[in-house]
């Protein structure tokens, strides 16, 4: 007797619960739109990595337009982003990434990555564990990548602007002090060679005198090349004062430094310049030390120094060796 009673209670219940689903899905599509949205609006790649099956769960909009590759194959395959990034950064990109692990986030990783244009960006990847695996969970991995380029190419810039000298475009004095400091320290440490050579050019004041501050400084940039051009890989040239240069020679033993610094003179003597019609060229004076037992790196500066002013008292246009 009862049973309609009993189901259009029924019917009642299962027609809220239906509303109710309903208004959670209508609630739910218009967050996943505004997620959306705010997603594609964002300039930065967000990105989930499934840990245990190597597999990039989800990657925002952004992927394309920064990457210029597509999402779809980098979901379907992880090597997708390997692929894409610069083979020297390649072992720090995946160290870094594998640290998070043990350190739970990674703040600061940046590396190169090249777009399917043939384009070569810098991109910082920061990442974080968001999901613990174990008793049957992944870990998951979550990241954000943004495009710094411009960033990197002004850091760039303001590097060489604080390091490089703007007319000859050698390392300025500080620079090559400080560089001079460390590769001194090493070589004290390690008992490896070390050679300093001091260059100042010759009669300079007459050269500017003669032919005016702008020859002057022509002969400046031509003998900031000599030095680029007669040094070895891994070796720091410097100008340290109006026309006076110096070179450090880390590793280098003293015949070797010997032969560098006749190669740096005959490059210098073979320099030709015309002005006003009359052609020129110019000599340089040089004092070489190589570390002996220097206290400090001013000592073997000071011994290349009085060196070179031993080669000025000499006649100039040659090299003196320290004592
Ligand atoms: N063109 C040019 N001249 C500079 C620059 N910096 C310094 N000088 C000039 O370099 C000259 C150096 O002259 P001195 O110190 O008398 O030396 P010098 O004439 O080379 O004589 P010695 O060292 O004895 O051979 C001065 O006339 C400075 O004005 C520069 O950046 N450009």
């Amino acid at each position: 007797m009862d049973r309609p009673v009993e189901d259009s209670a029924e019917l009642e219940r299962l027609t809220l619960a239906l509303l109710h689903c309903r208004g959670e899905v209508e609630r739910l599509s218009e967050r996943e739109r505004i997620f959306s949205s705010l997603l594609g609006g964002v300039n930065a790649v967000l990105w989930a990595f499934d840990w245990e099956a190597q597999r990039v769960i989800y990657v925002s909009p952004a992927y394309e337009r920064l990457f210029g590759r597509s999402a779809a194959l980098l979901l379907a395959d992880y090597g997708e982003w390997r692929n894409c990034i610069y083979p020297d950064d390649l072992d720090y990109a995946a160290r870094s990434f594998a640290e998070v692990l043990e350190k739970g986030a990674i703040e600061a990783r940046e590396y190169r990555i090249i777009r399917a244009d043939g384009q070569l960006r810098w991109i910082s990847d920061k990442c974080f564990i968001s999901q613990q695996g174990g008793a049957g969970q992944p870990t998951i991995v979550v990241g954000i990548a943004e495009d710094i380029t411009e960033k990197k190419q002004l850091e760039g810039e303001l590097h060489c602007l604080a390091t490089t000298d703007v007319l000859t475009q050698s390392s300025n004095r500080r620079h090559f002090f400080e560089c001079a400091q460390g590769a001194f320290e090493h070589a004290v440490q390690f008992g490896s060679p070390l050679a300093f050579i001091l260059l100042d050019v010759d009669d300079f004041k007459r050269i500017n005198d003669t032919h005016g501050h702008q020859v002057g400084d022509q002969v400046l940039q031509r003998i900031a090349q000599c030095g680029t051009n007669a040094l070895r890989r891994g070796d720091l040239f410097g100008r340290i004062g109006g026309e006076e240069f110096a070179a450090l020679l880390p590793g280098c033993p003293p015949d070797l430094a010997r032969q560098i610094a006749e190669r740096l003179q005959r490059e210098v003597q073979r320099l030709s310049f015309q002005a006003g019609g009359k052609q020129f060229s110019v000599t340089v004076s040089q004092g070489l030390a190589n570390l002996r037992d220097d206290g400090n790196l001013d000592s073997l500066y000071a011994r290349a120094d009085a060196a070179m002013y031993q080669a000025k008292r000499g006649g100039k246009n040659q090299i003196i060796l320290a004592d």
